[in-house]
């Protein structure tokens, strides 16, 4: 078992890449704190969602909080490191995870938009992840973070101009904790993927041609799926990866390196 007996923090682990990751650490012998919000999807009931998972990993025989919380608010990756360490005494992995993508062209793209996506995706992944850092150094034991990038960290999107820094940035954000939090041993990468099928892109994709696109492009020939990013995400947050720090790995099915 990659992670038997470590205490993980996912956020956005209601549903999508985060619910997948949640799972995955969960049946590789992790006990989880689940972060959810739900505020951003009026039409979306976001309590069945994530008992499902609670339900779901105690199938599993591992155990699990859900802690609702906005990333975008300083104060809650504090509050998902007092929940980690008041059920399960430590936290040893952070998978910040938790995102949003509201598409919308650039030229009039309302303040609003741009500022949420920011405070949701960066902001987020920036004092999350310093809260479960120092929380790390505090136990003395190291630790590993893992944070979701995009391959929209390394090309553009029309409709994604608030999104893609977002994504830059978390990569970034990765390269330099690597930096500053390896004298404690917290190991910081970033996994980057594809396009992964998820509530996330839904509408996007519910445009066939669109979607067919994207398949072509993708040499492994479909979409990606959460498991296939999670995978990727418990297996850098595992001592298999000890020695793997400031990375960013692609999980696209190849579809970065597709020019012609
Ligand atoms: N799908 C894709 O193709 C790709 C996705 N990504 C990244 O993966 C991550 C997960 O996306 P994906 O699973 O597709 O998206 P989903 O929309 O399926 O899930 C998003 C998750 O984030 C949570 N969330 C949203 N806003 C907040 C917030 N303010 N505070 C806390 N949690 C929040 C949601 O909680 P709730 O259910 O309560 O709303 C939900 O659990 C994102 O960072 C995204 O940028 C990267 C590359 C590709
Ligand atoms: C939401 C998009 O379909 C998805 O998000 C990403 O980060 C990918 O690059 C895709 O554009």
């Amino acid at each position: 078992m990659l992670l038997k007996d470590k205490v993980v923090i996912v956020t956005g682990a209601s549903r999508g890449i985060g619910r997948a990751i949640a799972v995955t650490a969960a049946r590789e012998g992790a006990d989880v704190v689940l972060n959810y919000w739900g505020d951003n999807d009026a039409t979306y009931n976001r309590r069945p969602a994530i008992r499902e998972v609670l339900d779901n990993i105690a199938s599993l025989g591992r155990r699990a909080i859900a802690v609702e919380g906005n990333v975008a608010e300083r104060d809650t990756g504090a509050a998902l490191v007092k929940a980690a360490v008041d059920a399960f005494g430590r936290v040893d992995v952070l998978a910040s995870n938790a995102g949003i993508c509201p598409f919308h062209a650039f030229l009039d793209m309302p303040p609003e938009v741009f500022e949420t996506t920011m405070a949701v995706n960066l902001h987020g992944a920036f004092y999350v992840t310093q809260a479960a850092a120092n929380q790390m150094k505090a136990q003395g034991t190291g630790g590993a973070i893992v944070a979701t990038s995009s391959i929209s960290a390394l090309v553009g999107g029309g409709m994604q101009t608030h999104y893609t820094p977002t994504k830059a940035g978390v990569h970034s954000l990765m390269q330099s904790c690597a930096i500053a939090l390896g004298p404690y041993g917290i190991r910081c990468n970033s996994v980057m993927p594809g396009t992964i099928a998820t509530d996330l892109n839904a509408e996007d994709l519910s445009d066939t041609a669109k979607k067919a696109y994207f398949e072509k492009r993708i040499p492994l020939g479909r979409l990606g799926e959460p498991e296939d990013v999670a995978e990727c995400v418990v297996f850098l947050a595992s001592d298999r990866a000890r020695y793997v720090t400031g990375a960013a790995l692609l999980v696209d099915g190849g579809m970065f390196v597709n020019l012609q």
